[in-house]
């Protein structure tokens, strides 16, 4: 058995673990929600699994309620800043190949600046898929419990609904976000952004991810997020995106092709002891 060597990095405090297939292929679903858990395990918004190939690196991203996602844009910049910390990489753009389309990335001369390009903004539902027949749903009503939202649904590769605000209330993405995650129109569930537009360059966004949770940053919503508000006309090509855990510039071609650039930082390497992986006894209190 290989050891399990993992590196933890963030993207604006949206971090993730990386690690090598070969370790990936020793772990259970069950394992890897345990290595993503807060307390019970290393901790992450998620696990990122390197292919390993030299000339088409592949990734694979894991939610830590061990459901797989298509794309994620932090995890592909710290992917790509894994790859340039192991020299597979250097300063040229290659490509990345996910579940929601190829992508290229560019570890920029300072190594803590990463760009994407990831790929066009998808607004026909049922690229997400969505369960409105419609050719697209911009300033849509979404029914909840007790209330009736205004979203825009887009696929960047991954699943978003975005929810348009007046002024962003984390604690509504906190209230709300599940409710719209797990909401029927969505056959494979949703990412969730609350989007408050502070001029035609600042947006504003509270993040409910898919699988995930309240997360500080989000690359893929970032994306999404804009791509809405440039499509609503709110917004210019040029945007900054504001998180609590930190901004990411984002620039939207005419054919809504999208790119986003922002820091990635690496926090460690680590060797997982199996030990955390024994089931312990839990108590309801
Ligand atoms: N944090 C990620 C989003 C992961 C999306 C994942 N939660 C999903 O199920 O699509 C990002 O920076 O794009």
């Amino acid at each position: 058995m290989t050891p399990l060597l993992i590196h933890k990095y963030h993207g604006l405090g949206n971090d993730y673990l990386v690690c090598h297939r070969s370790v990936a292929e020793q772990l259970s679903n069950e394992q890897i929600r345990i290595l993503c858990h807060r307390h019970y395990g290393v901790g992450s918004d998620g696990l990122l699994i390197d292919s390993g190939d030299l000339n088409n690196p592949t990734l694979r991203i894991i939610n830590p309620d061990g459901s797989e996602a298509e794309k994620s844009g932090n995890g592909l910049r710290i992917y790509a800043r894994y790859l340039f910390d192991i020299g597979r990489v250097g300063h040229q753009p290659f490509l990345v190949r996910t579940a929601g389309g190829e992508v290229h990335c560019t570890v920029h001369n300072d190594f803590h600046q990463i760009s994407v390009e990831m790929g066009r903004a998808n607004f026909n539902p049922t690229a997400l898929p969505a369960l409105v027949n419609l050719p697209e749903a911009l300033n849509y009503p979404l029914a909840l419990a007790d209330e009736t939202l205004s979203v825009a649904l887009v696929s960047m590769g991954n699943p978003h609904c975005v929810v348009l605000v007046d002024k962003l209330d984390l604690a509504q993405v906190h209230r709300l976000g599940p409710q719209i995650e797990n909401h029927p129109w969505f056959p494979r569930r949703t990412n969730v952004q609350f989007v408050e537009v502070v001029d035609r360059h600042t947006l504003k966004i509270g993040i409910w991810e898919r699988g995930a949770g309240f997360t500080m940053a989000s690359g893929s919503s970032s994306c999404a997020a804009a791509s809405a508000m440039r499509r609503l006309g709110r917004v210019d090509d040029r945007i900054d995106v504001n998180m609590p855990g930190g901004q990411l510039q984002i620039t939207i071609r005419d054919d809504f092709h999208v790119c986003m650039r922002g820091p990635v930082h690496k926090i460690a390497s680590l060797t997982v002891d199996k030990d955390c992986f024994v089931a312990t006894v839990k108590v309801s209190i």
